[in-house]
């Protein structure tokens, strides 16, 4: 089973709940970046990664029942009362804490994946449920697509999205802890503005040359991340120097993302990021299916 990662193309934040979580209007994208899940029938729960590049750290990745895959096999056989374990393998590609929901995409990828071992049949909205109490950015995961994201992120709705979107990803050697990167938005945050998804973006994004949606694309946590970690602003002055229309943080960071023209303009930008000493980049683009079975070579 694979699952994409997610960028927000648009995040716009609210001032803190009582439950602690931000109300959020977002667009969310799924781009052609992947982790892959498999699992198998077995006694005790377990979880093994492999990891597909130097972008990954191996080492943030927990193997014990706190990894969301084994907390996400343990909601659906709770879902449906029944006493079964599994042994989950992911082929991890998306970086860990680097905005890109990670974690999401290993939780969704392993809901497919049981309910279809396990021949459980669950409703859609039964997955979307379960999806959104392990996390926000989970049920996008499974939907996948160009979609808004409402509620904390939770509510999904997809969006009709004609354009193909070319991103130069740039990975960062150090994840970023999304709780913090809310909390330091919290200090900074200079009384209420207006968060909402413009109508306008929607038009724009229906249209098939995603030209013009560069003016759209903004984060509401970008001035946090950049507080936190001030080396960010310098990567995004780095890749509009190297040509990107435009640049991006990805959620949380500390991931960023350039905005390309097209794959070749895209190819030519990572490759200039690669002499300036940016050397852990991807080309992808979105938008792409949500958790989906592939077949393995
Ligand atoms: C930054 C985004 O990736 C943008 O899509 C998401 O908002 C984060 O989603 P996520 O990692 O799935 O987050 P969760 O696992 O649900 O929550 C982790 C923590 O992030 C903060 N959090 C998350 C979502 C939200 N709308 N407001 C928050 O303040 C809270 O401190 C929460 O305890
Ligand atoms: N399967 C998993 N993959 C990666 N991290 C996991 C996993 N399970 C638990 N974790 C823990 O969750 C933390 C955040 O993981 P993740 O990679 O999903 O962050 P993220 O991409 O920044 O998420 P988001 O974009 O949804 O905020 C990690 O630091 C790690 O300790």
């Amino acid at each position: 089973m694979r699952a994409p990662a997610k960028i927000n193309v648009y995040l716009g934040v609210g001032k803190v709940r009582d439950d602690g979580f931000h109300p959020l209007e977002t667009v969310y994208q799924a781009v052609s970046l992947y982790d892959d899940v498999t699992v198998t029938s077995a006694e005790e729960w377990s979880v093994t990664t492999m990891v597909g590049g130097p972008h990954v750290d191996h080492l943030a990745i927990p193997d014990d029942a706190t990894n969301i895959a084994i907390r996400a096999g343990k909601a659906l056989a709770a879902h449906h009362g029944i006493d079964r374990a599994a042994s989950i393998e992911v082929n991890k590609n998306i970086p860990v804490a680097g905005g890109m929901a990670g974690g999401s995409a290993d939780a969704a990828a392993t809901l497919v994946a049981l309910d279809r071992l396990w021949a459980l049949e669950t409703p859609d909205e039964d997955l979307l449920a379960i999806a959104a109490e392990l996390g926000s950015d989970v049920p996008f995961a499974l939907v996948g697509g160009t979609a808004t994201g409402t509620g904390r992120g939770e509510i999904v709705t997809p969006l009709e999205d004609n354009g193909s979107w070319w991103w130069v990803v740039i990975f960062n050697e150090e994840g970023l802890s999304t709780p913090s990167v809310y909390g330091a938005y919290d200090l900074l945050e200079e009384g209420d503005h207006d968060y909402r998804i413009r109508p306008e973006m929607l038009d724009a994004l229906r249209s098939p040359q995603p030209s013009g949606l560069d003016v759209f694309l903004y984060n509401d946590l970008e001035t946090a991340a950049f507080y936190l970690r001030p080396d960010l602003e310098r990567t995004a002055e780095a890749a509009l120097e190297c040509g990107a229309i435009m640049t991006l943080l990805s959620g949380s960071g500390p991931t960023m993302l350039a905005f390309a023209n097209d794959a070749e303009d895209a190819r030519l930008i990572a490759s200039r990021l690669g002499g300036r000493g940016y050397e852990r980049t991807a080309v992808v683009h979105g938008p792409v299916a949500g958790a989906h079975v592939v077949a393995y070579q």
